[in-house]
């Protein structure tokens, strides 16, 4: 339902959005992801009308938002917009605030579709407040009550959750989620906290510097990240040194010889790095390799453990935080990787695409 092609955006002359494209299915939920200043709220606005774009075209339900020289008005797109700071009309009590949006339709309407948002965002019984009178989370309910109303077709969120507490945050951003898989209501998200982009979405957009790094699920981000930048981004983990094995899929390593799901297009004896997850590695009771606990994170279930290999690499361990392993002991550990990633170690810090043979 949106098409963004091909985009670039500039600032006095400077592009900091650069060849992005990507597609929004209907009833899909994304999220752009990435650094400070990699560009996602400059995308969210040339989406929302409210930044021209200098090249490509964004396109929803086949009409031509935006183009060079062409920029339909925000109030036109059939789009609504949750700001960072919720920007609710201090002078209106929450009933109103939510109202703003339906000045077109009969006032038996307007009231209705209130009621129906207010039951819907769980606010019944607060709708004569006025939003200092409302907690953090409430004023951001009442936000995306008032982006609902119109019925978009596209809802864009720029930092919802950031001005919550950790557990709001957590909750009220899997709400927003039920609310909009609820109405079918397809969304874009911003945000630059990669859990919460992993909980919130059905596709996630890495950005990196203006440019889109990769546009693909949660779990192929984090698993069969098609980039260097990605996988140093996205989730923990550790790059290990290693070789093409002889036999297809595998790669020798001081791990032993690990063997992935894929074939690489690398002759045998090609030096690579290979991406271990921290829930790549498990503990061995009966062999494995000798690893020294160097620094541990407990994070209530599970502790994560940076180890120290033999010759000095090191690789993270995420393991159940029933057993508890002191700073200098020494565990016994093999590997557990079905998606072997590998990095050619001439591309290491280039960002440069792993082969694939298939
Ligand atoms: N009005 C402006 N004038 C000039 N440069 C700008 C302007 N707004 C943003 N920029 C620059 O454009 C780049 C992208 O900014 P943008 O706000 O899109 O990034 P972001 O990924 O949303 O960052 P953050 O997560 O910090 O909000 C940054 O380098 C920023 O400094």
């Amino acid at each position: 339902m949106l098409q963004v092609k091909n985009i670039q955006c500039q600032y006095e002359g400077i592009s900091v959005v650069d060849d992005v494209s990507f597609h929004v299915n209907d009833g899909d939920i994304c999220s752009l992801l990435g650094p400070s200043g990699c560009g996602k709220t400059t995308i969210l606005r040339a989406i929302a009308g409210f930044q021209p774009i200098t090249m490509g075209t964004v396109t929803l339900r086949g009409n031509c938002l935006s183009e060079l020289g062409k920029m339909i008005t925000p109030e036109q797109r059939s789009i609504g917009m949750v700001f960072q700071d919720y920007a609710l009309f201090p002078h209106l009590n929450v009933f109103d605030n939510i109202r703003f949006g339906l000045s077109k339709q009969s006032n038996h309407a307007q009231q209705r579709k209130v009621k129906q948002l207010l039951e819907l965002v769980r606010l019944e019984g607060v709708e004569n407040r006025y939003p200092h009178e409302l907690s953090g989370g409430q004023q951001q309910r009442v936000a995306l009550a008032r982006a609902l109303a119109p019925s978009p077709d596209l809802l864009l969120m720029d930092e919802p959750f950031s001005n919550l507490d950790a557990e709001l945050r957590k909750r009220l951003s899997l709400e927003v989620r039920d609310i909009l898989k609820e109405l079918g209501i397809s969304a874009i998200l911003v945000t630059h906290d990669q859990l919460e982009a992993f909980a919130f979405s059905d596709h996630i957009g890495l950005l990196y510097n203006g440019k889109l790094q990769q546009w693909d699920t949660p779990f192929n981000l984090y698993h069969e990240p098609s980039n260097r930048l990605v996988a140093d981004f996205i989730g923990e983990g550790s790059f290990l040194p290693g070789v093409i094995g002889t036999e297809l899929n595998t790669v020798t390593t001081e791990l032993g010889t690990l063997m992935g799901n894929r074939a690489y297009a690398w002759p045998p004896g090609t030096p690579v790095e290979v991406l271990l997850r921290p829930d790549d590695i498990v503990l061995s009771d009966f062999g494995g390799i000798s690893a020294t606990i160097e620094k541990k994170v407990f994070s209530g279930s599970a502790t994560l453990y940076t180890l120290r290999l033999p010759t000095g690499s090191h690789v993270e361990a995420l393991l159940p935080s029933h057993r508890d392993f002191v700073i200098n002991e020494v565990v016994k550990i093999n590997t557990e990787a079905d998606h072997l990633i590998a990095f050619g170690r001439e591309a290491l810090h280039s960002g440069e695409h792993k082969p694939r043979s298939s």
